[in-house]
């Protein structure tokens, strides 16, 4: 671990890595640009003005930070100290949703307070400035990518063309096989993860996914937080946590403090998309996207650019054993286009009648995890069920390869 302590002006920041970070720009350079308000950091515009003005607002000036230094690597980033005090009009408090006036004016009044207080060095009149002193100390944790071999990574060595339609860049990737939960015996939760792990010299499962379901958003209820941090201390296995809930925005982050590998929320559920993203990151965990079989791709093509994982269902979400829907397969092949092209950079997993029928189909349109339930969970070895799935899987991919060159 590397740390470093940058003073910049009145803000200190602490940067700690395993590495020193690599790229166009270094941790000091980025924040420098990013205190003096030159730098345009991946979608997160709106957090550079906060963070020029030194108006307190540590979480946005952490976001900027951590897009704008290095992007999808950094897992985890923290404020740990913010003393950096709000301008306060005389007479009122800042009101809490969204103004910045006081109480009790107009909108126009405060677009005119702000005018004046953006062109003028002095403070805005009855507003008090952010006494200038060091007083945000914001931590952040940078993890190095992952070594080749770990589940999930992306190698761009090789030729496997990953798609029917042929795409230009050259990704290699290994089919992963998530095992779900659902399908298991919940009263031998742990037994049931090792099932599915290395053993004999098998690699075992990828990932476990677990399947978080509220009764609300689909009509279903599984398991919860408890069960996760369970299962966390359980096994080894990375979990993918699978939320079809409703109001993922207020629960998703405490799955990735959990210890979750990977938080899935729903397109159709949450209502701050890029938010959540942000925050599963910063928790340490990476952050998922998931659709519906009846949702398009389309209008989540953008945020898609802050997610580590896009999760297609390919069944209606809410039960295990149901039959897969090979329409949802034009949404893969889609996504898998843009990763191959460089648009999004992202693993493709796929959910729901996932089985030794379907899975080759789901591997020839461009899946790069594969979640399967009572395929693998109905099996008389759960073990080797993983690996039997995972090598059609590397059979399907392998032939689409051998077309394609
Ligand atoms: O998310 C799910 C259901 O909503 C399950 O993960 C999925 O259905 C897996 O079960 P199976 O492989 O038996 O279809």
């Amino acid at each position: 671990m590397i740390e470093q302590l940058f003073d910049i002006g009145k803000i200190s920041i602490e940067w700690t890595s395993r590495e020193p970070l690599t790229g166009s720009r270094s941790t000091e350079t980025a924040h420098r640009e990013i205190l003096a308000g030159g730098v345009e950091p991946r979608g997160t515009k709106a957090a550079i003005p906060t963070a020029r003005r030194g108006v307190a607002s540590a979480r946005a000036h952490r976001d900027a930070v951590v897009d704008a230094v290095s992007g999808p690597i950094v897992r985890r980033a923290r404020v740990e100290h913010s003393g950096i005090r709000r301008r306060r009009a005389s007479g009122g408090t800042t009101p809490g949703h969204g103004g910045v006036g006081p109480r009790g004016t107009s909108r126009r009044d405060r677009a005119e307070r702000h005018r004046r207080a953006r062109s003028s060095p002095l403070p805005p009149s009855g507003v008090r400035q952010a006494t200038p002193r060091p007083s945000l100390r914001l931590r952040c944790v940078s993890v190095a990518p992952e070594p080749a071999q770990n589940p999930g990574k992306l190698q761009t060595s090789g030729k496997l063309q990953t798609s029917g339609q042929a795409q230009a860049s050259s990704v290699d990737r290994r089919p992963m096989i998530a095992p779900s939960i659902l399908s298991a015996d919940f009263a031998r939760l742990a037994e049931e993860a090792a099932s599915v792990g290395p053993a004999d010299g098998r690699p075992g499962a990828d990932w476990l996914h677990v399947d978080v379901m509220d009764n609300h958003f689909v009509p279903n209820l599984t398991l919860g937080l408890p069960v996760v941090q369970a299962l966390r201390a359980a096994t080894d296995i990375p979990l993918d946590c699978h939320l079809m809930i409703e109001d993922p925005d207020r629960w998703a982050v405490g799955y990735a403090e959990a210890g979750a590998h990977n938080v899935t929320v729903h397109a159709e559920a949450a209502a701050d998309l890029l938010g959540i993203a942000r925050d599963l990151r910063a928790a340490g965990s990476r952050a998922g996207l998931s659709i519906k079989p009846n949702t398009p791709l389309e209008p989540y093509l953008d945020v898609l650019r802050h997610y580590d994982t896009l999760l297609v269902m390919s069944v209606e979400p809410g039960f295990g054993g149901q039959s897969f829907i090979p329409e949802t397969l034009a949404k893969v092949r889609q996504a898998r286009h843009l990763v191959d092209t460089g648009h999004l950079r992202l693993l493709v997993e796929i959910d729901g009648g996932v089985n030794a029928q379907t899975i080759e189909a789901a591997a020839e349109a461009g899946v790069d995890c594969f979640v399967a339930g009572s395929a693998v969970y109905s099996a008389v070895d759960a073990g080797e069920a993983v690996e039997h799935l995972r090598s059609r899987a590397v059979a399907a991919a392998s032939a689409v390869h051998r077309t394609a060159g």
